[in-house]
């Protein structure tokens, strides 16, 4: 019996028009696969349909987003309420449930007390966070929808972003190898390791080894690849404030595709938001079970990952200054995978962002400034745009008070999300209870963890201060960052008094 008073929630979902995900069930089959209405192809001018989105700018700058969040939740009006028109016909196929391997749901202890331990292990964190430390500042219009109208809005931009191109079932798309090579690989590994020199294209490896960046393969050589592409500047210049070119916010953009590989799919871009206080291997794993469920759903052809770690103005326990913790996420990536990347936009605002604000960030870079992708005939397609979360994260969906409505219905609809099962919590019986999740359910995929893995910054952080050993739990750069720059030594109680 889970907590949620279901035997087992697989008789239920289908029922209720969600893929059956019952153990029974073939693990992949026909997946995510979306009515087919015509593509729809880029324009520049969406200034009719969208918000207006917020304009990068140097950090220690004043921000005017309390009035973007007004704006932001107006929605525009040219807008089919009908529920026919934001349901899709087809459904997308959501994973398995979380079935906890000892039958028992809820493993995290979720008091909530003053003592730094505790603090972050609790499911309300968010809104000790919130509320006990001044953030996260509130979700703006958090008055209960007055209509059904407001409360089923759809923006209009979900049917933009979300249908397949072309039917993936029905259209033979023979994958074309991109004669394009991305880049080539020259490694040269030090003394004392394996001596590797070589200089092959992405795609002569492919062949030999398997290796696949983006196609899931044997990732593992990344490690050795020194020749990924880098982040180019620091982001550091521009998260301290300096002047000059070198202060410049700049989207990074050096390990997105340029193409695809398959037309036929719809491209896709993965931002993760959070403290990241620090990155460890279970935040860089999140993306690869999404890039695993992606693949297998065969609608999505993924183009980047992107890390947007929260700025410091977020007064959670344990965070370290944002500067810090967007270093140690391109520490974290730079030499252990081809396709994420980290945003420093938001740790750079002068004040919080909330996280539909961020979203429209990455859509005004991607799509509207970047123009999206050109597609072999010329055209310009949008990027899809996910949010990758947490079971944690979604669940404080029903907090009252952390995320507005009118945002939540940015995230789910016009965006959608990628949410990775959390031991603890449960996703499915929260989507059943959730009404803007529930309606938004096509636009969202859950992701089982086959292997759980339940690394917690928390406990690093613990660990660090009480000098013990974070080997294996984060990246060796990582780690190394920590202790050169002698971080999450103090209490974070302690710290956030200081602080505040
Ligand atoms: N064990 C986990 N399983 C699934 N998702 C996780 C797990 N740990 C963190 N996440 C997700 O990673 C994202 C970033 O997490 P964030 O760094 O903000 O918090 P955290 O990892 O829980 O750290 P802290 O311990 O500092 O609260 C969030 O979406 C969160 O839900
Ligand atoms: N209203 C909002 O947009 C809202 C509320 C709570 C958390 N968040 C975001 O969720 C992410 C993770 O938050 P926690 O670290 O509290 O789990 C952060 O990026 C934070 O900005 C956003």
């Amino acid at each position: 019996m889970t907590s949620n008073g279901f035997k087992s929630p697989a008789p239920v979902l289908p029922a209720m028009g969600l893929h059956s995900f019952h153990n029974d069930s073939p693990p992949f089959n026909g997946a995510g696969i979306v009515a087919n209405p015509e593509p729809e192809y880029l324009s520049l001018d969406d200034s009719q349909t969208l918000p207006p989105r917020p304009q990068a700018r140097p950090f220690g700058t004043s921000s005017q987003s309390a009035q973007k969040v007004t704006q932001m939740t107006t929605f525009p009006r040219e807008v089919d309420l009908s529920v026919s028109n934001m349901v899709a016909p087809m459904p997308i196929r959501i994973g398995s449930p979380l079935i906890d391997p000892q039958g028992q749901q809820g493993g995290h202890h979720r008091e909530v007390s003053n003592t730094d331990e505790n603090i972050s292990l609790s499911r309300s964190r968010r809104l000790v966070s919130g509320y006990m430390f001044g953030n996260p500042p509130s979700p703006v219009d958090s008055r209960p929808p007055s209509t059904a109208e407001e409360l089923y809005h759809t923006p209009p931009s979900l049917g933009r972003d979300s249908p397949p191109l072309v039917d993936p079932r029905t259209t033979q798309v023979s994958p074309t190898e991109s004669e394009e090579a991305p880049f080539d690989v020259e490694e040269t590994i030090g003394e004392g390791s394996a001596q590797l020199s070589r200089k092959k294209s992405e795609k002569s490896r492919d062949r030999e080894t398997g290796y696949d960046a983006l196609n899931g393969l044997n990732d593992g050589e990344a490690d050795l690849d020194e020749s990924a592409p880098q982040a180019e500047g620091s982001t550091e210049a521009y998260l301290r404030g300096a002047g000059g070119e070198a202060g410049q916010y700049g989207f990074p953009r050096h390990r997105l595709r340029t193409t695809m590989k398959d037309e036929s799919k719809i491209p896709i871009v993965i931002v993760a938001c959070g403290s990241f206080s620090p990155p460890t291997y279970l935040h860089l794993r999140m993306f690869e079970m999404a890039k695993d469920e992606i693949l297998e759903s065969q609608t999505y052809e993924i183009m980047a990952g992107y890390y947007s770690p929260v700025s410091s103005y977020y007064k959670k326990s344990g965070l370290a200054p944002a500067v810090h913790r967007v270093r140690m996420c391109e520490l974290a990536v730079e030499h252990t995978s081809t396709w994420l990347m980290v945003d420093p936009w938001e740790a750079g605002q002068s004040e919080y962002q909330r996280t539909a604000v961020v979203l429209e960030h990455f859509d005004e870079m991607l799509n509207s400034q970047g123009g999206g992708i050109v597609m072999s005939d010329g055209k310009k397609r949008r990027f899809k745009i996910m949010l990758l979360a947490g079971g944690d994260l979604i669940e404080s969906f029903g907090e009252p008070g952390v995320w507005s409505e009118p945002d939540l219905h940015i995230i789910l609809g016009r965006f959608g999300c990628l949410i990775v099962e959390r031991a603890g919590s449960d996703v499915w019986a929260f989507l059943l209870s959730h009404d803007i999740l529930y309606h938004h359910r096509r636009n969202v995929i859950v992701i089982k963890q086959l292997i759980y893995n339940d690394i917690s910054s928390t406990k690093v952080r613990l660990f660090v201060r009480r000098g013990m050993s974070i080997k294996y739990l984060l990246p060796n750069s990582v780690i190394q960052y920590i202790y050169d720059h002698k971080l999450y030594r103090e209490s974070e109680v302690k710290a956030v008094t200081q602080s505040t």
